[in-house]
C-alpha cells in the first residue's frame, strides 16, 4: 500500500479562501502584479485536481500558497484542516514536511544519492527513522524496487519521477503538489507517471494537484481547476483532452469566464 488511510485526515484536502497575492516593488505602483486575485476553492480529499491557465495566470503562485512556500497578503489557506496563517518559519518548515509532498518539472533528486536514498531523505531530514521495508515497499508500487542502489543519473526521465513520486509518497502527506510534473517527458513516460497518480489517489486516497500546460495530461485528473488573471475562471469535471483544450481556447473569453467563475463559486461550495 502506498499509505495506510489515517481516520484522523479531515474530509477536506485543502481550502483556500479568499487569497489574494500581490508582486511589485514598494513604492512602484506601476510595478505591481496581481497574481492572484480572490481565489476562493476547496479540495475534497482523495482527489485528484490540475490547475490550467495562460502563462502568467498566477498557477504556480497557487501551488506555492496552498503549500506553504509563499504567503498571500489576504486570504485564508487550510491544508488537512490546519491554517498556515500564524506559524512562524520553522513551524512552516515542519508542517510542509509532515503534511506536504512536492513533485517538480526537474525532479529535484539529488544526484549523490541513491533511489532508495533520495527517497527516505524527507524522513531523515524531519529526524525519523525510517520504517524498516516502507520505502523499499513504496519504491517497489512505483515499478522500481529492482532499481533502489541506482544513481539518478542512470535512470530515464520517467524512472526519476517516479522516484520523485515515491519521494513524495513516503511521509504520508495530507497533499502532494506536482508543479508540471510531466512536462518533461516524452509522451509514454508522462502517461506511466500521471497513471501512477491516479492510483494513487483512487487506490489509496491521496489528494494530489497538479500544474499542467497539457490538455492530455489535465484528463487524468479528476477534475480541471481554470485561471486566467489570477482568478478562477472555470471548473471541469471528469475532463477529455478536447473538452479542456476547448476551454483553454475560451479561456480570454471574459463573459465566459464571468459566468464560469460565478458558476463555480456555488461549485465549490464557499
Ligand atoms: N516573485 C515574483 N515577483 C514579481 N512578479 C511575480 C513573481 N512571481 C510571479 N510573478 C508574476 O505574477 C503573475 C503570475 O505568475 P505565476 O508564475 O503564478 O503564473 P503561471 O500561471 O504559473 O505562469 P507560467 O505558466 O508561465 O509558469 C505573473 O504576471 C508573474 O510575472
Amino acid at each position: 500500500m502506498f499509505r495506510h488511510h489515517d481516520n484522523s485526515r479531515s474530509a477536506e484536502a485543502l481550502r483556500l479562501v479568499s487569497v489574494s497575492k500581490t508582486y511589485g516593488t514598494p513604492g512602484h505602483p506601476e510595478s505591481r502584479t496581481t497574481a492572484l486575485d480572490n481565489v476562493s476553492l476547496s479540495l475534497a480529499a482523495g482527489t485528484f485536481t490540475a490547475v490550467m491557465g495562460p502563462s502568467g495566470s498566477g498557477k504556480s503562485t497557487l501551488l506555492q500558497c496552498a503549500a506553504g512556500l509563499d504567503s498571500p497578503d489576504n486570504g485564508v489557506v487550510v491544508v488537512d484542516g490546519a491554517q498556515m496563517a500564524g506559524r512562524t518559519e520553522a513551524q512552516l518548515t515542519k508542517f510542509r514536511r509532515e503534511r506536504i509532498g512536492f513533485i517538480f518539472q526537474q525532479y529535484n533528486l539529488l544526484d549523490t544519492l541513491t533511489v532508495l536514498q533520495n527517497v527516505t531523505l524527507p524522513l531523515r531530514t524531519a529526524g525519523k527513522r525510517p520504517r524498516p521495508g516502507h520505502a523499499e515497499h513504496i519504491l517497489t508500487q512505483v515499478g522500481l524496487g529492482n532499481r533502489l542502489d541506482a544513481l539518478p543519473s542512470q535512470l530515464s526521465g520517467g524512472q526519476r519521477q517516479r522516484v520523485a513520486v515515491a519521494r513524495a509518497l513516503v511521509t504520508n502527506p495530507s497533499v502532494i503538489f506536482g508543479d508540471e510534473p510531466t512536462g518533461a517527458l516524452d509522451t509514454r513516460s508522462a502517461k506511466n507517471v500521471l497513471e501512477l497518480l491516479r492510483e494513487t489517489v483512487r487506490n489509496f486516497g491521496q489528494t494530489v494537484v497538479m500544474v499542467t500546460h497539457d490538455p492530455v495530461a489535465a484528463s487524468y485528473a479528476d477534475s480541471v481547476l481554470f485561471l486566467a488573471d489570477g482568478r478562477l475562471a472555470g471548473q471541469l469535471h471528469q475532463p477529455t483532452p478536447s473538452a479542456v483544450a476547448e476551454r483553454m481556447a475560451h479561456l480570454g473569453d471574459a463573459s465566459l469566464a464571468a459566468t464560469a467563475a460565478s458558476q463555480d463559486r456555488t461549485l465549490v461550495g464557499v
